[in-house]
């Protein structure tokens, strides 16, 4: 499996009331062609460590090295759309700021709103959405700029329990399938039983300052089931990690 990014020994420190606070304290992680479930206590860093892989936040120590052209979409927690746009041009804003022709953009805009599923959709404003069909709007301009690693930070922690589940595995499908650009998934999360259900591997980090406690490979084949014996072993496995 080919590696895409590699982080180094990554050190990390936010200055606070005139005190240091360090929040990453050598973190060391291969991101390749999987989906990686990062795993841990509130306020520990996860957020940070994510804007770190994207390149947006600066590194004390250590070093984030690109194997090849590595681009990134985000998913946040909460979608962050602007209300005064359409769908469409909240997904073709990304790539309108990035200098492409606005027909060419609303072009791709649409191909992405359509594999999440929001075809017919494109002139209502967020407003007229559902919480799940605007997270499907935050995924849709997550894809249109044709990343190589989808970043998400608790991307299903806002919606309800049968929403969430649905977009589950409509990401699963959308990567697995490969009609996305998208080769490696990162995604934070507090909820372990998402992680064994979504991540190949589950990277579970200690409290602040936070360092990687253990690695577990998930090896359950998909679509996994969650009610089987070996989900169920593997959730246990690494709630005893995170306890
Ligand atoms: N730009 C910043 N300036 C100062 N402190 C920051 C900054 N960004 C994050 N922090 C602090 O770093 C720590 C880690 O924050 P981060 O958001 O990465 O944690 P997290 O694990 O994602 O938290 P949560 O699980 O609550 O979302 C927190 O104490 C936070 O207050």
């Amino acid at each position: 499996m080919a590696t895409l990014v590699s982080l180094i020994n990554i050190v990390k420190s936010f200055g606070e009331k005139g005190k240091v606070l360090r929040v990453l304290d050598g973190i060391s992680l291969d991101i390749g062609e999987e989906f990686i479930a990062i795993l841990g206590p509130s306020g520990c860093g996860k957020s940070t460590l994510l804007r770190i892989i994207a390149g947006v936040e600066k590194v004390d120590e250590g070093e984030v090295k690109y194997h090849g052209s590595v681009t990134y979409g985000f998913v946040f927690q909460s979608p962050t759309l602007l209300p005064w746009l359409t769908v469409i041009d909240n997904v073709a804003l990304p790539l309108i700021a990035k200098g492409v022709d606005k027909r060419v953009a609303r072009e791709k805009a649409l191909k992405y709103l359509s594999l999440v599923g929001l075809h017919g959709f494109e002139d209502f404003y967020p407003h007229e959405l559902s919480g799940g069909m605007r997270q499907r709007v935050n995924i849709a301009r997550a894809l249109v700029v044709e990343p190589t690693i989808l970043l998400m930070d608790e991307p299903f922690s806002q919606l309800d329990p049968l929403t969430a589940e649905a977009l589950r595995a409509e990401i699963l499908d959308l990567w697995l399938s490969g009609v996305t650009t998208v080769r490696g998934i990162v995604m934070v999360t507090h909820n372990v039983e998402e992680a064994v259900l979504m991540a190949d591997k589950i990277v579970i980090l200690t409290p602040r300052p936070a360092r990687i406690s253990k690695i577990v490979e998930v090896k359950l084949r998909r679509p996994r089931d969650r009610r089987s014996k070996e989900f169920q072993e593997t959730v246990d496995l690494v709630y005893e990690y995170v306890s």
